[in-house]
């Protein structure tokens, strides 16, 4: 379905101001009455409109117009100024309206493209969402009376200032409340599963090339449910941080590929580190090293710094803004390096759903020139005999093997992740290994996607 983009600042909707108008005893004035600019404020029907839409759905079409414009990521909106004042319940409705628009645009928009008078007709941004959120309560939430998602989404269209366009929601609506739930077919092509479970096909296709197609379609089905609990380790261990199996199995590896040293304490350095989840695991098992855990951003390692300090294990990490790229020579040497680095993200579309949305082609050409040079760098910065673990949580091989085999020379070794003697896992180590290398896909394995290789310094 295509949108019109349609400038949107903090209050797209005028929800605020129509708040303040309402406030003022409940009469809104008349000027509102004209055609005006929504950024001006709410016209009497959107204000009336606005009222008749419940909280959680206001939140939830205020973050996913923000995330449409490119202004926030999901997951920092909903926990934001959107849904600080709603009850734990509506909160709860917002993140899964939200989460769930996101995963299921691109099949939403499918279907509400077939059922428009004119398929090609472009639809301005706000009326596009109304049609997808109620289209997504209808077709896959159970617990939600039609009516309210029908005639909220209506009100929704309404309030953003697009009234003319009500009609045609509700019309639209109606068909999609009459239409059977999604169901699997029998044999559905690549592009059939693609999109019907909501991503887009250029990046299934490379699913289903490096991976084969039922490992894509459980990568797409999996996506495209809530992240659950994990079910790559037997037990959670209270004492780490809650994040992913998959992450922390990338930090298990790493604390398992310490080198034993003598006579001193081991150097550790966690090279792209915030938010701080695997530099947590590896503060709790490599005790006794020195952890010096860096980051590019001041924000990300500042909001690190405060996450560390709940954990009393991590209190001895050192942690510092630097460019892992350019670490200042005189930081020394290190037993083990963790290079977490930055990636496309296309192994945790669960968790970000928008990635699919955003992510071009493009980005992986230049994802995989940044992680080279923080990879060569990095490698610069191993003793002799001290090991490096290399990690992205993406698909892609041009951010994985790829860039190990570019970056590394003679003087290193693949050490097999089955080596590691990773304890305490629900499956078999060597299920999730490939060429030595760690490699979980989503579906597949019970966590996130993610790469892990070990490399020894031997020379
Ligand atoms: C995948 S995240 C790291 C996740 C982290 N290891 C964890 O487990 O919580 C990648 C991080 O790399 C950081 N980053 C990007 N470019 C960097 C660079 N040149 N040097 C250091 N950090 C960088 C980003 O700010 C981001 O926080």
């Amino acid at each position: 379905m295509k949108s019109k983009g349609k400038s949107v600042k903090g209050d797209p909707l005028g929800f605020d101001a129509a708040a303040k108008v309402l406030a003022a005893g409940g009469r809104v004035p008349k000027k509102f009455a004209k055609a005006r600019p929504v950024s001006a404020g709410p016209t009497l029907g959107a204000a009336q409109a606005q009222a008749k839409v419940t909280p959680a759905r206001r939140a939830a079409f205020e973050i996913l117009m923000l995330v449409k414009a490119g202004k926030g990521h999901s997951d920092e909106l909903l926990h934001g100024q959107w849904t600080d004042k709603l009850s734990e319940a509506d909160t709860n409705l917002t993140t899964a309206l939200v989460m769930g628009v996101l995963r299921w645009e691109i099949a939403l928009d499918a279907r509400l493209r077939t059922l428009l008078q004119r398929p090609d007709q472009r639809l301005a941004e706000p009326v596009a969402m109304a049609l997808r959120l109620g289209a997504f309560q209808l077709l896959h939430m159970d617990r939600i009376p039609a009516h309210a998602a029908l005639s909220e989404s209506v009100e929704l269209c309404r309030a953003a200032g697009e009234p003319h366009a009500t009609g045609m929601v509700n019309a639209v609506l109606r068909k999609v409340a009459a239409l059977p739930k999604p169901g699997t077919k029998v044999f559905e092509t690549t592009a059939a599963f693609a999109e019907r479970l909501g991503h887009p096909l250029w990046l299934v296709e490379r699913w289903v090339e490096n991976y084969g197609r039922d490992a894509a379609l459980k990568i797409c089905e999996a996506d495209q449910s809530e992240s659950g609990e994990g079910g790559v380790f037997s037990e959670r261990d209270a004492e780490l941080p809650s994040i992913d199996d998959g992450s922390r199995l990338v930090a298990e590896i790493a604390a398992k590929a310490l080198p034993q040293v003598e006579g001193r304490a081991a150097r550790v350095w966690d090279c792209c580190a915030a938010p701080g989840g695997k530099t947590l695991v590896l503060a709790k098992r490599a005790e006794g090293a020195e952890v010096l855990a860096t980051d590019v951003s001041t924000k990300r390692m500042g909001q690190m710094e405060s996450r560390l300090k709940r954990f009393k294990y991590a209190k001895g990490v050192t942690c510092e803004v630097a460019d892992a790229a350019k670490l200042p020579k005189d930081m020394g040497t290190f037993d083990l390096v963790l290079c977490d680095v930055p990636c496309t993200g296309t192994g945790t579309l669960g968790r970000n759903p928008e990635i699919r949305e955003r992510l071009k082609v493009e980005e992986l050409v230049r994802q995989s020139q940044r992680q080279r040079e923080i990879l060569a760098a990095a490698l610069g910065r191993v003793a002799l005999g001290g090991r490096l673990v290399y990690s992205t949580c993406s698909l892609e091989p041009e951010e994985n093997e790829r860039v190990v085999e570019a970056v590394i020379g003679s003087a290193w070794r693949v050490v097999p992740i089955e080596e590691m003697g990773v304890t305490g896992l629900a499956v078999e180590m060597h299920s999730m290994a490939q060429d030595g290398a760690l490699r979980t896909l989503p579906g597949v394995h019970g966590c996130d996607g993610f790469y892990a290789v070990v490399l020894e310094r031997t020379a």
